[in-house]
């Protein structure tokens, strides 16, 4: 049996640079993981199967099974497996849990499967299921421009987050739709953009489109530096200590839900990896 972790990331900062003619959006975003997210366990089995389905979404449609069927396709294997899931991350809050999930899921079966596919070959059939995917099959801190698709190694700090769930899910194609999403940030280099204050352009489109994220933003901003991640709607404090973040953590409104988590620059993934 193989247990794997599927880290959250958060977009440590977002800048939406422009629009292409196809729709998708040129982004400058770093890219983090943290030290909390679901879990994966494989056994060697013949068919594929996946537990317990997650509500809302057909088995079949579920990036882990997605994610294991593209593998098997993309190389001919016809053996299974039987996978467990255990699910922490909130859906559609932003933290990437469904691209983090298949990104595992790829990692762990081309171990189980003894498939020897290079992280790059991972990653592209990763990029098919998702944007974040590729970014959590290589596994490192990351400056991200392009759509997302190029990325450059970065080493930012690793404090200690609060990272909340307002409870409401946002949808990431409503986000980009929106005329009124800022779409002119500059581009700017790696070097400037750590340097210059740490924004996300989508933060004012979602907080007027959904005031519960606007109300517990004010409210976490009243212990340590804040801001959203991704489209939302989850948002996160950049705390110094554990503790800090722990006693912010014991105050979170009764509508919202959180968790204290570490930064990493070298995804939980990785290191399960190499212990194996
Ligand atoms: C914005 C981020 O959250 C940053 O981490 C992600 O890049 C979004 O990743 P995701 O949720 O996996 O998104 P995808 O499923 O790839 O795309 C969802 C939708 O978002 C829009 N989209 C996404 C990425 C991008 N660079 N430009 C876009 O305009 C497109 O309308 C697309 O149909
Ligand atoms: N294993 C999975 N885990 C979570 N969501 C899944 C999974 N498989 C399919 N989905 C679908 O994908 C959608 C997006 O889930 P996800 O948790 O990746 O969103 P997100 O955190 O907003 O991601 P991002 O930061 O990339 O926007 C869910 O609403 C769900 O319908």
């Amino acid at each position: 049996m193989m247990r794997l972790p599927a880290p959250a990331k958060l977009n440590l900062f977002l800048y939406i640079t422009g629009r292409r003619d196809d729709g998708y959006h040129n982004l400058q975003t770093l890219f983090q993981f943290v030290d909390f997210g679901d879990e994966l366990r494989f056994e060697a089995a013949d068919e594929l199967t996946l537990s317990p389905a997650l509500p809302g979404v057909a088995t079949e449609n579920n990036l882990i099974i997605r994610a294991a069927r593209l593998l098997q396709s993309h190389t001919g294997c016809t053996r299974g497996a039987r996978i467990h899931l255990t699910k922490r991350l909130p859906m559609g809050g932003g933290l990437g849990g469904g691209s983090s999930d298949a990104a595992t899921t790829l990692v762990g079966l081309n171990r189980l499967w003894q498939l020897d596919l290079p992280a790059e070959e991972l990653a592209a059939l990763g990029l098919q299921l998702g944007a974040d995917v590729p970014v959590f099959v290589h596994g490192r801190a990351a400056f991200a421009e392009g759509v997302g698709d190029i990325f450059t190694e970065a080493h930012p700090p690793e404090p200690w987050y609060l990272v909340v769930n307002p409870g409401v899910e946002v949808s990431t194609p409503a986000i980009f739709t929106d005329p009124d999403l800022p779409r002119n940030s500059p581009v700017l280099s790696l070097q400037q953009r750590l340097s210059s204050p740490w924004q996300n352009d989508c933060e004012g489109l979602v907080k007027k489109r959904h005031p519960e994220v606007a109300k517990l933003l004010s409210w976490l901003l009243e212990y340590a530096p804040s801001r959203m991640t991704g489209t939302g709607a989850c948002i996160f404090g950049t705390f110094d200590s554990r503790e800090a973040a722990e006693t912010a953590l014991r105050n979170v409104p009764d509508d919202a839900s959180g968790f204290v988590a570490r930064g990493c620059n070298h995804s939980p993934l990785l290191a399960a990896l190499k212990a194996l």
